[in-house]
């Protein structure tokens, strides 16, 4: 960045797959580092570097890690990390971050988001022509140390597709540090959600893509924290690319952490809730994992399954804590739309002992299965099953049921009994010869009635 605002790093090897604005990947990393979070005043990993890593070159293009590269052909960065979790990304680089204004080379269109530490900027970059957000975090809520470690670590993690790409550019402004990365042109996934939740089709696009990046992460030794539908970014209307972003809270595996502030209580797990105020936890994976359990039950049916994962205070939570711990078989209410492989599913995201909890790419081993059943007819629940055609929900199947002729039902239901052995076959013939009898007991009037069955008896 130097005298201008940007900083953008190169890699020859990388080259060849640039997108049309993309540019090289720096390689270079400093020795140790030193990492906190934003959102825990802990701070448990310590690295510090005094390496400058973001030098700057002087032409005007944006940098992001190249996407269409698989992880493994990453070398240096992206190596396995060490058993003893000494992972290169773990370090965070100081990085200088040059004074600037938003002017100097962006145009600001529009506010795309507020959150609780940062504003999110949709902007255009004017020396290269490119649509970026930007994100600027309030620069009195946040850390430097804070910045560069969610700068750096979500600069790191782009390489997975199912990961927001972040342009290798950071710098402050008056009141903001800020860093740049693309743009997600749906919105985030409770943008998108709707009341009834979204078909079972595109949950099962979405959480094999979450997993993923989830897994990525944890392959890493990261631990994400703060999944929740507000940080997962859609990219295509059928959601055939989703990307997960807001490493604000991420944090290496095992340190000790204070929980994360400012989120739903229904994402938090029972381990993190049982957590008194300023009191210090490990931070582990299967925390993440309950977080997906629960994303993925509130994009199938459009909200968190219960309110907090307290079962004293929470009755929703309490009778799932039951049955997932076998101590009934009674099916919870919320519950009962979904199939006995998704539930089998659910039972390991949702185990409250986290020890117990499955890892967060299990949802892989049910994507064959069917998700979503017609088993609460009955029960008051269905009421609360999405209208839209599109959903595997009992009014769908009553509606096109509905649609079908009587004698299609006749033979579907002449079937269906025939299966469970009640062959219920009537002799017309008896029928008809005994409802003349009766309506000739009724009513002598009748006679041309008579007739005309009998008539119509013979013709059969
Ligand atoms: N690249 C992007 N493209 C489109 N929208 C985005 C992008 N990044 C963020 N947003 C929107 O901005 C919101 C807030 O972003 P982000 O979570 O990064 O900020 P934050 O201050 O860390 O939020 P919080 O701490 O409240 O979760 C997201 O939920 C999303 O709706």
């Amino acid at each position: 960045m130097g005298g201008g605002a940007e900083q953008f790093y190169v890699n020859d090897e990388l080259q060849r797959q640039k997108r049309s604005f993309s540019f090289r990947l720096r390689r270079s990393i400093g020795d140790g580092g030193s990492t906190n979070s934003r959102n825990s005043n802990n701070n448990s990993s310590t690295c510090t570097n005094n390496n400058s890593l973001l030098s700057p070159v002087t032409s005007a293009r944006l940098e992001v890690p190249s996407l269409s590269v698989s992880v493994s052909r990453r070398s240096s960065i992206y190596k396995k990390p060490d058993k003893d979790d000494s992972g290169i990304i773990h370090i965070v680089p100081d990085i200088e971050l040059p004074l600037m204004t938003f002017s100097d080379q962006y145009d600001i269109e529009k506010t795309l988001a507020e959150g609780c530490f940062a504003r999110i900027l949709l902007a255009h970059h004017r020396p290269t022509n490119t649509t970026v957000v930007l994100k600027a975090v309030h620069a009195e809520l946040a850390t430097l140390k804070d910045f560069q470690k969610e700068f750096h670590l979500n600069y790191q993690l782009s390489h997975h597709r199912n990961i927001l790409s972040a342009y290798n550019v950071a710098f402050q402004t008056k009141d903001y540090y800020v860093f740049a990365m693309e743009h997600a042109p749906f919105g985030d996934l409770a943008a998108n959600l709707g009341q009834h939740g979204l078909h079972e089709s595109a949950c099962k696009t979405i959480s094999e893509q979450l997993s993923s990046a989830l897994g990525f992460m944890h392959s890493k030794n990261l631990v994400h924290r703060d999944l929740k539908l507000e940080n997962v970014l859609v990219f295509t209307p059928d959601f055939s690319r989703i990307k997960l972003c807001d490493f604000g809270t991420t944090t290496k595996k095992s340190l000790l952490v204070h929980k994360v502030k400012h989120t739903w209580t229904s994402c938090v797990p029972p381990e993190v809730l049982e957590i008194v105020k300023n009191e210090r936890f490990t931070c582990m994976p299967a925390s993440d994992s309950w977080q997906f359990g629960i994303l993925l039950y509130n994009i199938l049916t459009g909200s968190p399954p219960w309110h907090m994962a307290d079962w004293v205070k929470d009755a929703q939570y309490a009778s799932f804590m039951k049955y997932e711990e076998r101590k009934t078989t009674k099916i919870p209410d919320n519950f009962r739309r979904f199939s006995p492989r998704l539930m089998r599913c659910f039972r390991k995201y949702l185990t409250h002992d986290p020890e117990d909890r499955c890892k967060v790419t299990e949802v892989t081993k049910y994507m064959k299965d069917r998700w979503v059943e017609c088993r609460i007819a009955t029960s008051k629940s269905a009421m609360l099953i999405s209208p839209n055609p599109d959903q595997d929900s009992c009014i769908y199947l009553n509606k096109r049921e509905g649609r079908l002729s009587a004698d299609e039902n006749k033979l579907k239901l002449k079937r269906m009994m025939s299966t469970y052995g009640l062959d219920n076959s009537i002799d017309q013939t008896v029928v008809r010869r005994r409802v003349i009898e009766w309506l000739s007991t009724c009513d002598t009037n009748f006679d041309s009635d008579l007739e005309s069955l009998a008539a119509l008896e013979v013709a059969n």
